[in-house]
């Protein structure tokens, strides 16, 4: 099985490096995964003038997977999109159609310390954020700048199209099947068009689910009901800014926006598999980036992209017994724990994926 392993900027690299470790550390009694990696981002703009070279996109469509860091740095985010580094990691999603991005968001027991919420509050928070990934404002045109009128103005468009949601509501209703039967859609329908028809198509699809519940919310109002009954979700389906901003603060209800892990899936379920933070530039390069949030989406990747549950399992498990035994990064320290660096934590995550049967 062939891994594309696209490290990108900042921290991207640092943590990938330690998400490929367990996956070898994983599939060390048997055949081990092909990876092969590839430029993306302002690493890929500084030496070939594309922050996605289409060396880049064939090596990704040929994968049968995407093992991705970050993209983009402060330098160049204010830069036109063809010289933008996180320009190339939107147009590698829109490139593979990965419309359906999911951010499982599990309070891990071992960390519940590193939270500044309170534990109650905490407390068997499992939901997942499904958050749509190829449309919306992020791809609306026009955009751009303008002087008309003698003074500087600037635009982009919310658009969607009735299928683009139809499509991530079925992921979003077959997900919440899958789980506890409770879909929530989150939109902005009380002033936008656009969400006006994002929940008109989503109660639609909502007919065909007749045995899950859908709710809708507001953002502002979902944004709040997050932090203070968490519990209550199991699935939020929203669009691509939306769901941008609710999972970064959903991030926290695990105690670091470096714990939370994705998996953005096309319709035929091939995959990219990212965390769910950016390029972090200021903490680059000091090993003490969190990796765990990386080497779990490697470990969705097992899961859903290479139909290896058990191994995924092995890896899962590895990080639970790591953060029992008090190992932590400087982001989810706290007193009593033992501070290690990136490295150090990817070594022992690998350590005790080794101990684990197979
Ligand atoms: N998927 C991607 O490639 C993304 C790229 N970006 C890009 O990344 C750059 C930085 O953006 P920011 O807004 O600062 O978001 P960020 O997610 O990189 O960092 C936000 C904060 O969280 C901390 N953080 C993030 N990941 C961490 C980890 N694994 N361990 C410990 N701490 C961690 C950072 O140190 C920072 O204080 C920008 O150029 C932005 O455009 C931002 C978000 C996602
Ligand atoms: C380039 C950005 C849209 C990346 C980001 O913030 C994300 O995917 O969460
Ligand atoms: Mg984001």
């Amino acid at each position: 099985m062939h891994i594309a392993v696209l490290g990108g900027d900042g921290i991207g690299p640092e943590v990938t490096a330690e998400a490929v470790k367990a996956l070898r550390a994983v599939a060390a009694n048997g055949p081990q995964f092909e990876m092969t990696e590839g430029k993306i981002g302002d690493a890929a703009y500084d030496t070939t003038g594309d922050p996605l070279p289409e060396a880049t996109v064939v090596l990704a469509e040929r994968a049968d997977a995407v093992l991705f860091g970050a993209a983009g740095t402060y330098e160049s985010d204010l830069r036109p999109p063809e010289a933008r580094g996180g320009h190339g990691l939107l147009r590698l999603r829109k490139r593979l159609d990965l419309f359906a991005n999911f951010r499982p968001v599990r309070a891990i027991p071992e960390l519940a310390g590193a939270s500044t919420l309170r534990r109650e509050v905490l407390e068997g928070v499992d939901l997942v954020v499904l958050r749509e990934l190829t449309s919306d404002i992020y791809f609306g045109t026009p955009r751009g700048f303008s002087t008309a009128g003698g003074e500087r103005s600037a635009f982009n468009t919310m658009r969607y199209t009735e299928s683009e949601i139809r499509r991530v509501a079925h992921a979003g209703f077959k997900a919440a099947q899958a789980r506890r039967g409770k879909l929530c859609s989150v939109d902005k329908a009380n002033v936008l068009e656009t969400m006006q028809l994002w929940r008109t198509v989503v109660t639609e699809v909502g007919r065909e689910y007749p045995d899950v519940e859908l709710t809708h919310l507001y953002v502002d109002a979902a944004a709040m009901h997050l932090i203070r009954r968490p519990r209550d979700f199991d699935v939020i389906v929203t669009g691509n800014i939306f769901g941008d901003i609710l999972s970064d603060a959903a991030a926290m209800l695990t105690g670091s926006l470096g714990m939370l892990p994705s998996a953005s899936l096309n319709a035929e379920g091939r995959g990219l598999y990212e965390p769910v933070h950016g390029s972090a530039p200021d903490i680059a390069g000091r090993d003490i980036a969190n990796p765990l949030a990386s080497i779990l989406s490697a470990a969705m990747m097992l899961r859903l992209s290479l139909g290896k549950p058990e191994m995924a399992m092995r890896v899962e498990t590895a990080v639970r017994r790591v953060l029992a035994e008090g190992l932590r990064t400087a982001d989810i320290m706290e007193e009593g724990a033992t501070l290690v660096g990136t490295q150090a934590m990817g070594d022992a995550v690998a350590r005790e994926i080794a101990r684990l049967p197979d």
